[in-house]
C-alpha cells in the first residue's frame, strides 16, 4: 500500500533522516512515534509531497509523486498545522476537497458532521475556528473522502474527550471497509488502543515496526517506546 525506501534529508549540515525504510500494509492502523524532533513530521510532509527528500522513493499503490493528482488522490493528509481561508465556511472547503477528489457522498458528510456534533459550526467562517474544531473539519473531510489511505499529523491534538471517541469509532470503521492509517502520536496511551501497528523513529531510522501485540507483549507502549529509547539494540527491527 505505502512504501517508503531509503529516504534521506537534512536541514542545512544536519541529517535528520537517514535511510527511513517503511512498509505501510492496507488495513493497518500504524502509530508513528517518536521523540521530539525525531523526523515524524518530515517524513510525512515528504510521503505527502509537501517537502523533496535528497534521496529515497515513496509509493503508494503503485504511484510515485511523478503520477501528480493521481498520486495525491491515494491519500488524504491532515497536518499539524491546518491552514485555511478564514472567510470560507468548514462545509464549503469539505466539499471543494470532496470535488477535488471526486467524490459527492452527501449523506455521508451529513452523517459524520453529526457524529463531530459540528451541525451548527459547520456553516461558519473557518476564521472562528478553535484548533480543535479545524481538527474536527479534517477529518470530517477525511472520512468522508474516503481515500485508501489516512495520513495524520498529531490528529488527536485538541480534541476533546466525545471527539476523541468518535475519532476512534470513524477509523475502526474506515478499516474494516478497507481502509489504511498512518498517524503520528505522542500519546502512547491512545495509540495502544486504536492501532494495530506500531512504528518506531529514531536517529534518522525506524528502530522498530511491528504489530502492537507483538511490541507490548506483557508490558504497555509507553514502557517499550522508553527502552527502545535507551536499549536500541534490544529491540527488533522489520
Ligand atoms: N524547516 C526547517 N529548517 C531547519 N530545521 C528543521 C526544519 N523543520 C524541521 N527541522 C528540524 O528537523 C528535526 C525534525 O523535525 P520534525 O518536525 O520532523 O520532528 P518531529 O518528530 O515531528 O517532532 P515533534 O514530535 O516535536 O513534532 C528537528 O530537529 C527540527 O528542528
Amino acid at each position: 500500500m505505502l512504501s517508503i525506501t531509503d529516504l534521506e534529508k537534512s536541514y542545512s549540515a544536519k541529517k535528520i533522516l537517514n535511510g527511513v525504510n517503511l512498509e505501510i500494509k492496507k488495513g493497518e492502523t500504524l502509530g508513528f512515534i517518536g521523540a521530539n524532533g525525531a523526523g515524524k513530521t518530515t517524513t510525512l510532509n515528504i510521503i505527502t509531497g509537501i517537502l523533496d527528500s535528497e534521496n529515497g522513493k515513496v509509493e503508494i499503490n503503485g504511484l510515485t509523486k511523478e503520477d501528480g493528482i493521481e498520486y495525491k488522490k491515494q491519500f488524504f493528509f491532515i497536518p499539524d498545522t491546518i491552514n485555511v481561508f478564514n472567510n470560507v465556511s468548514g462545509f464549503d472547503w469539505i466539499r471543494f476537497l470532496m470535488n477535488l477528489y471526486g467524490n459527492d457522498d452527501k449523506e455521508r458528510l451529513g452523517k459524520y458532521i453529526n457524529r463531530f456534533g459540528m451541525q451548527e459550526s459547520i456553516k461558519k467562517p473557518m476564521g472562528s475556528y478553535s484548533y480543535g474544531m479545524m481538527h474536527k473539519v479534517s477529518l470530517i473531510a477525511a472520512f468522508t473522502i474516503n481515500p485508501p489511505i489516512i495520513i495524520m499529523d498529531e490528529p488527536l491534538n485538541g480534541l476533546d474527550p466525545n471527539a476523541v471517541l468518535v475519532f476512534k469509532g470513524l477509523i475502526k470503521q474506515y478499516v474494516e471497509m478497507g481502509g489504511t492509517v498512518f498517524f503520528s502520536t505522542h500519546l502512547l496511551d491512545v495509540a495502544e488502543k486504536i492501532c494495530n501497528t506500531v512504528a518506531i523513529l529514531k536517529e534518522g531510522k525506524i528502530i522498530l515496526h511491528d504489530e502492537i501485540q507483538n511490541i507490548i507483549g506483557e508490558s504497555s507502549l509507553e514502557s517499550t517506546f522508553m527502552e527502545a529509547q535507551v536499549y536500541e539494540g534490544k529491540t527488533s527491527v522489520n
